[in-house]
């Protein structure tokens, strides 16, 4: 499956961010396919097959899932989609650079990288605020820390990669939700 370039977005940056946020008001204003690897193996896990009980160990444990399998899952959806799409949102993928280079032999290279910055402070604060009504096994103190630090070794290095083609716009998310998306909405109309 190739997908051109200008129809995939990706969405990513640390736990609690405010990536999902973002991607619901971009969803909403240009009605693009949102897909969250997180959501999507959550969907797993709720569907209570056997691969749903191995992921849901390992997410717990606040570590990555393999590639295959979240690389596989994402594939799935793109093409569940691909009639009716106006183009991907992808939320929460690559987690490392193995990811991202995966997913431009097997779908193709992405248009825009949207990095959703804030401190891990702010990322601290709103992951167990929101672990108090989002019934998430791992918005937990002790499995918080663990997906921040993941996040440092292993994701951080892939805006990095993606630097390098020119296509990541940092999005300050230290300030309210309507104004970071003002910086959002930015970056995807100057793909325009
Ligand atoms: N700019 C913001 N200001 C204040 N709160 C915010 C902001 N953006 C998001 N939030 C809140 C909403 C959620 O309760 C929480 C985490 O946001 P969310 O969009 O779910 O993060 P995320 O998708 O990056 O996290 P995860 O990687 O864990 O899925 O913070
Ligand atoms: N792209 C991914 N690769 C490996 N593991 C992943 C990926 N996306 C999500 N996961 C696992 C590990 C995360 O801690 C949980 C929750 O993801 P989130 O994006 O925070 O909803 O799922
Ligand atoms: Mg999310």
């Amino acid at each position: 499956m190739r997908i051109s370039t200008e129809d995939k977005i990706l969405s990513n940056g640390g736990p609690g961010s405010g990536k999902g946020t973002q991607c619901e008001k971009i969803v909403a204003k240009y009605g693009y396919t949102h897909l969250s690897s997180g959501d999507l193996l959550r969907a797993e896990v709720a569907s209570g097959s056997e691969r749903g009980k191995q992921l849901q160990a390992t997410m717990q444990k606040g570590e990555l899932v393999p590639l295959d399998t979240v690389l596989e899952m994402i594939k799935e959806a793109m093409i569940a989609k691909a009639d009716v799409s106006k183009g991907y949102l992808i939320d929460g993928y690559p987690r490392e650079v193995k990811q991202g280079e995966e997913f431009e032999k097997k779908i193709g290279a992405p248009a825009l990288l949207l990095y959703v910055d804030a401190k891990a402070e702010t990322m601290v604060k709103r992951l167990m605020k929101r672990g108090e009504t989002s019934g998430r096994a791992d918005d937990n103190e002790e499995t918080i820390k663990k997906r921040l630090d993941l996040y440092y070794k292993a994701t951080e290095p892939v805006i990095a990669y993606y630097e390098k083609s020119g296509i990541v716009r940092k999005i300050n998310s230290e300030l309210p939700v309507d104004e970071v998306f003002a910086i959002v909405e930015k970056a995807i109309d100057e793909l325009k």
